[in-house]
This record gives C-alpha cells, sequence and structure tokens, in this order.
C-alpha cells in the first residue's frame, strides 16, 4: 500500500486534477502520516467509520488497512468518485456517497456507533463539528483536522486567550484535545496555515438540546462583549440577577467562567 502512494500523488498528476481552492481542497499524499492520524483515530474494533472530504484517498487508504468495519466516504467533488472507486475491493465494506456533507444525514448511512475521521476543510469545519456534536446524530468519535489556531480555541482552557464560545458549545457535550501537530508543507498544496488535529469524544450524559439552545444564547451575549463584565454582556438575559441566580460573580468576565459556570447560567434563563 506504501509504494500506492507516489502513483497516487501520479493519478492526480495523469487526470489533471488540481486542488479547487473553493473546496478547500489540501492532500495528504504520506501515508505515514495519514497512517498516524488513523492510529489516533481508532481502534475502531470493527464499528463503522464515516470519512468526510476523501478526496484522492490518502487518509482512506489508512483507515482500509485498519480494523475498521464498514467505511463511508462522503465527497462532493465529483472529480474524485472514479479514484476512489478503486479503492473498493468489492467486498461491500466501503461505500462512496457523492454530496455535501452538511446535508448529510449520517444515521441513513450507517448501523450503530460510528466514528468520523476527516480531514476537513476549513471553511466548513466548525459547523460540521457543532451539527455532529448537537445535532440528532453524533459519533461515537471525531478525529478531525482544523487550522491550527481553530484546534486551540476548541480545547481553550478558562483563562487561554482563545477560550470562547467553541470551547464552551464544545466541552460542554465533549472531551476534546489535541493530538497532533502538522505544518503546511504536509499538505499538497500547502496551505498559508498549520493544522492540527483534535480527538473529540462526545460525553455519554450530554445536555439536551433545550439546554444547549440556552448555552449558546448565554455565551453569544457572554464572549460577544468579552470584555465587559457579565453583569452589563448578559443585560438583556437578566444581568446581575442571572449571575446570582446561576451563581457567578455579576462582576467577573466571560473569559474566566468555566463550562460548569456556563450551564448554571443557562439554566438560569428564562
Ligand atoms: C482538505 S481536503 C482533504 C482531502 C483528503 N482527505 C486528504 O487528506 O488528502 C478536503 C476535502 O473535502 C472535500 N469537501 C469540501 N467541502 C465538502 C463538503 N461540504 N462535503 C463533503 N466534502 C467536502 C473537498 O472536495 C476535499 O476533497
Amino acid at each position: 500500500m506504501a509504494d500506492a502512494l507516489p502513483s497516487l500523488r501520479e493519478t492526480l498528476d495523469a487526470h489533471g486534477l488540481l486542488a479547487k481552492k473553493s473546496f478547500g481542497q489540501h492532500f495528504l499524499l504520506d501515508l505515514n502520516v495519514t497512517r498516524k492520524i488513523v492510529r489516533y483515530a481508532g481502534p475502531f474494533e470493527g464499528r463503522a467509520v464515516i470519512e468526510v472530504g476523501p478526496g484522492p484517498g490518502g487518509l482512506t487508504r489508512a483507515i482500509l488497512e485498519s480494523d475498521a468495519g464498514k467505511v463511508v466516504l462522503v465527497e462532493k467533488d465529483p472529480r474524485f468518485i472514479p479514484l476512489l472507486s478503486e479503492l473498493d475491493d468489492g467486498s461491500g465494506r466501503l461505500t462512496i456517497v457523492e454530496g455535501d456533507a452538511l446535508n448529510v444525514r449520517e444515521a441513513q448511512l450507517v448501523e450503530g456507533p460510528a466514528h468520523l475521521v476527516s480531514n476537513l476543510p476549513y471553511n466548513v469545519g466548525t459547523p460540521l463539528l457543532i451539527k455532529w456534536l448537537t445535532g440528532p446524530w453524533t459519533p461515537c468519535a471525531l478525529t478531525l483536522m482544523f487550522q491550527k489556531e481553530v484546534a486551540e480555541r476548541i480545547v481553550a482552557a478558562p483563562g487561554d486567550d482563545a477560550y470562547g464560545r467553541l470551547a464552551v458549545i464544545t466541552q460542554a457535550v465533549a472531551e476534546a484535545r489535541i493530538v497532533m501537530h502538522l505544518p503546511a508543507a504536509a499538505f499538497t498544496p500547502p496551505p498559508k496555515v498549520a493544522s492540527a488535529v483534535v480527538h473529540v469524544v462526545p460525553l455519554a450524559d450530554r445536555p439536551s438540546p433545550e439546554r444547549l439552545k440556552k448555552l449558546e444564547r448565554v455565551t453569544a451575549a457572554a464572549f460577544g462583549q468579552r470584555r465587559k463584565m457579565l453583569r452589563s454582556s448578559l443585560k438583556q438575559l437578566g444581568g446581575g440577577d442571572l449571575c446570582e441566580a446561576a451563581g457567578i460573580e455579576p462582576d467577573a468576565r466571560a473569559e474566566v467562567i468555566d463550562i460548569a459556570g456556563f450551564l448554571r447560567l443557562a439554566d438560569a434563563l428564562k
């Protein structure tokens, strides 16, 4: 399989497949790198894996070498479907879906728990993460590539400069950690920014959709004016009274409130 990768690069050239900027295409063509990502994502122990945005299939090849059960690919760019079909050994293990991951209903693609692995297009990374963590279908684990700064915003702790809405919403429903850093040079063509792989495991006991909606309202207001004291930034939602009902110091700023504190503020909302 390792020998196949130079030919993957050659295949791209032979097919005249240039990366499209509009699809956020930056490819991983080194199987050593894609295998490492898949090691962080697994073990899969026969569970299904959905890969979003397989492109020419560098990450797909590593997934197919692993202990994944069913492997489902969702790719928006039709140019890659013939290349991906060449990875199908006819056993029924691989399913290729041409479509937009933002609109796909994953529950219709897999039965039972499934992992999600993706070198995500940067422009849809955050909406997809929120869709998978707060939507009706949630994977048992997600291993996703993000722009380094976005990865830092996902895993940030109270007091960090990067701590904000994305950290609170993600960590209210999941445990998230950065498992790998990748320089721009690891990709073809190289993006302008460095990247990081984030491994996310949804909590068994996640807040209800209603509670999450309230959390989104509170965090939008609190971080919308992050330099202000909460009594002021949360004025429209109850200000100092809301803080007191939640046991939060009204003179504190959003950046120091932990996840439990934000959940208490959400619960205190009328
Ligand atoms: C950063 S490239 C990664 C390609 C491949 N996984 C790799 O590592 O070499 C992102 C891929 O996602 C695809 N893509 C972009 N937007 C998408 C969407 N909304 N749904 C599904 N695939 C998408 C692109 O066409 C591209 O193949």
